[in-house]
């Protein structure tokens, strides 16, 4: 397993006096700590299932011996999800490095910055607002870096006149808004962000506002008329673009392709005369009967238009909603890819997801601290993090084949070692840019399977960086303390949980295909990464456990069946030494993550929430596509806040109000639990009898119980838009009802 350098020198510089170093290491205190937890807890897993085991053989009759059954495939699962995640807890790194030296080093080793293209996705208008996606552009175009070697290339999915209008504007924007920044040497370079802070509002600021003030009005009247008007267009080339619109039949699945330049470096000085990047915007081809391979598709076209204009040998890839919050990123990020020993199998450099907005105790549990900023420490003690579709720096040659073994795309053009001899607009780089980003250009190429961004899974960023990292690419995890970029999260619950449904559906993709992590992952990349990625993948299946623990312990107590061991046997210890022990450890590493106690405990009812909800249904929506019985598309998350929804979130007040079946097991879950907590402390305080029996399933029903408070509230004491729909609470009472008749009957 590769192991990073502890210190990277330059190794002339070890020799002269001047040692820079770019970046270094540490490995995190807790280590050992995390080693001896997990011998101590291998041993106490083994116990249990050793426990269910024997139960099983020694059950008497049916009923006893499937509840054992359920129990060890509810604990085996379980079992596994924890010990995949030892791979976060094996080896975990922090990373720093240091940009103040990049520029002595690069001067040292007769170096020059290399250039950079960025690529930032957008989709849909209306979902993700036009004015948003030019903050985020804005934002890198304003990076403190040369100018001349930066392209900033927008590819837009939702093939909007609206955003390609968005864009002329900030192009014109951008003249005064990147001196501007440089001029007074700002932090916050996405305007909105900007005016949004309290900055020392001087003439110039005030201008400048102005400025993006008009802009901002001007886009969202193109906004609400759906279209852009006559009296906002200026000029032949911006008529001659929009045209285009008004001359085809356009609709977001079916129309022709559409690239504008509309910033050039060499030709566009900006107002101080001082260089602006480049930036492209770019509608790739799309037509009805060609699959489009979403995001992967919109990245690879990206990738190939970049390479006929621009070719740059580093590649950022963004979501529109994930401004820049430090002009010094692109610097941070050359530190690893500078460096002469830096591996040359370094493959990206990623940078954590983290979000602006969210409310104090991040009720959602939006941040995916876990996710986005704990395991990727893990990974990057072993090969590296995985890809997270954002604040991702690629070497453009790792998308062409492995580190000793490069592909050759079709055309040499699209080669990363192409050097490029005409500018942008020439006619020739036009035609070719327009004939690669057609929708049939792909067939009986290796675009999507070999190169490029690879297709086939709705997290095409998980399977990108999976594939990648089995070819041998390793990569970086990059997260300094002022965060790099900042994004939106959904801010109401079923946004959220769209989201994690269509992550579910697309883990389970790679789960189930021929790549899958458990068998070629571990084999290409080892047991530990291929444990890390196989814990990803099976995330969804975690729902099983928890429709077990969710309905089996009560149903149980209701008919007074117990199913755990009594209160004075040693293994009801071993299952509270296990929960307790597994909770704390969770709860410290979130704590040490800089997370809260109220965050932390958001996070674990989340956890619930999301078993019962969006990963049961994307486990079953799955199943329906890979039996061909349904076909699934990326449903876009909104970037758009409703006002009273915003102000409920603030309050911190979960929001129901949809009618979804996707909230009606959790709903089950909270009936049955209430009603098993108060049937089994009844049972106890009158009876008595075999209360020590059936303790550890009334104390789940407790715990379970507290995790629903927001829900009893949604469905019997609220009576604003986001309470729980009558319709699902009848529902799911009707279900609960038809389990208890059920269950009884069973016996
Ligand atoms: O056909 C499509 C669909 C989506 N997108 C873009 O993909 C990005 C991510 O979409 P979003 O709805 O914000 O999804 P999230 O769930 O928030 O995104 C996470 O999960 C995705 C994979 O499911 C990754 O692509 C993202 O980078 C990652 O942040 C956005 O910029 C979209 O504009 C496209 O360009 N074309
Ligand atoms: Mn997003």
């Amino acid at each position: 397993m590769g192991r990073p350098n502890k210190t990277i020198h330059h190794p002339a510089a070890i020799t002269t006096s001047t040692a820079l170093c770019l970046h270094t290491y540490d490995q995190l205190r807790r280590t050992p700590f995390n080693r001896v937890f997990a011998a101590v807890y291998t041993c106490a897993v083994l116990a249990l299932l050793y426990h269910h085991a024997l139960q099983i053989f020694n059950a008497t009759t049916l009923l006893s011996s499937s509840l054992s059954l359920l129990l060890l495939t509810a604990d085996s699962i379980l079992a596994f999800q924890w010990a995949s995640a030892q791979s976060f807890r094996f080896r975990p790194i922090r990373r720093r490095e240091f940009p103040e030296n990049l520029e002595t080093v690069i001067r040292e080793t007769d170096n020059n910055y290399p250039a950079v293209d960025i690529f930032i996705c957008t989709a849909d208008p209306y979902k993700e607002p036009p004015i948003g996606v030019v903050n985020t552009a804005l934002s890198v175009m304003a990076y403190d870096y040369p100018a001349e070697k930066v392209s900033v290339y927008v590819s837009d999915d939702g093939g909007s006149e609206l955003t390609l209008f968005a864009f002329m504007e900030a192009a014109k924007f951008a003249g005064h808004w990147l001196p501007f920044c440089r001029r007074n040497n700002i932090m916050q370079r996405s305007p909105e962000a900007y005016f949004r802070s309290n900055y020392t509002s001087s003439p110039d600021s005030e201008n400048i506002k102005i400025l993006y003030e008009n802009m901002q009005v001007r886009i969202e009247h193109v906004m609400e008329q759906g279209k852009v008007g006559k009296e906002y267009i200026e000029g032949e080339e911006q008529l001659r673009a929009l045209g285009k619109w008004a001359t085809h039949t356009f609709t977001r699945q079916d129309h022709p392709t559409i690239i504008q330049v509309l910033l050039i470096n060499e030709r566009d000085k900006n107002m101080t005369s001082c260089a602006v990047p480049n930036l492209i915007y770019l509608s790739r081809e799309k037509s009805k009967t060609q699959p489009h391979n979403f995001k992967a598709g919109a990245l690879n076209v990206l990738v190939r238009v970049s390479a006929v204009m621009t070719n740059a040998p580093i590649i950022l890839t963004l979501d529109c909603d994930m401004y820049s919050n430090d002009p010094q990123t692109l610097k941070r990020a050359l530190c690893y890819f500078m460096g002469p020993s830096m591996a040359p199998s370094l493959g990206y450099v990623q940078f954590p997801q983290i979000f602006h907005g969210l409310n104090k105790n991040d009720l959602y549990s939006s941040e995916y601290k876990r996710l986005f900023q704990i395991n990727p420490l893990g990974l990057d003690g072993l090969q590296g993090p995985n890809y997270v579709g954002t604040g991702c720096f690629f070497k453009r040659r790792a998308l062409f084949g492995n580190p000793s073994c490069f592909i050759r795309p079709e055309l040499p053009e699209l080669s990363p070692d192409h050097i490029i001899r005409s500018p942008i607009y020439s006619h020739d780089i036009q035609a070719l840019a327009h004939r690669i980003a057609t929708c049939d250009y792909e067939k009986c190429t290796h675009w999507g399977t070999k190169l490029g961004f690879r297709y086939g899974s709705l997290v095409e960023d998980y399977y990108t960086g999976y594939r990648l990292q089995c070819e041998g690419w390793r990569s970086v995890f990059c997260s300094p303390d002022t965060p790099a970029y900042l994004g939106d999260s959904p801010v109401s619950l079923i946004d959220q949980l769209g989201q994690t449904k269509r992550w579910s559906i697309g883990l389970l993709d790679v789960l189930f295909s021929k790549y899958s992590p458990l068998t070629f992952g571990i084999q290409s990349m080892g047991l530990l990464m291929g444990l890390g990625y196989s814990h990803y993948s099976c995330w969804p299946i975690s729902s099983i456990p928890y429709v077990i623990y969710a309905f089996i312990p009560q149903l149980s107590l209701l008919h007074g069946v117990s199913i755990f061991p009594k209160v004075t046997d040693l293994w009801f210890f071993l299952y509270i030494f296990m929960f307790l022990a597994a909770y704390m450890q969770d709860l410290i590493d979130y704590i040490l993550a800089k997370g809260t106690i109220q965050r932390w405990w958001n996070w674990q009812r989340m956890w619930m929430i999301n078993a019962l909800s969006s990963l049961l249904f994307g486990s079953f929506e799955f199943s329906l596509k890979f039996l061909n019985i349904a076909m699934l598309g990326f449903n876009l998350t909104s970037k758009v806040q409703d006002d009273e929804l915003s102000k409920r979130y603030k309050q911190g007040t979960f929001e129901f109000g949809v009618n979804s079946p996707i909230f009606v097991p959790i709903t089950m879950a909270a009936i049955v639990n209430l009603i098993a907590l108060v049937v089994g402390l009844l049972n106890g305080i009158l009876q008595r009898r075999n209360f020590d029996e059936l303790a550890m399933q009334v104390l789940i029903s407790g715990f379970v119980t507290v995790n629903c408070l927001p829900i009893y509230q949604a469905m019997l004491l609220r009576s604003d838009d986001g309470r729980m729909p009558t319709k699902t609470t009848v529902v799911s009472m009707l279900l609960v009802l038809i389990l208890c008749v059920v269950s009884a009957i069973i016996p």
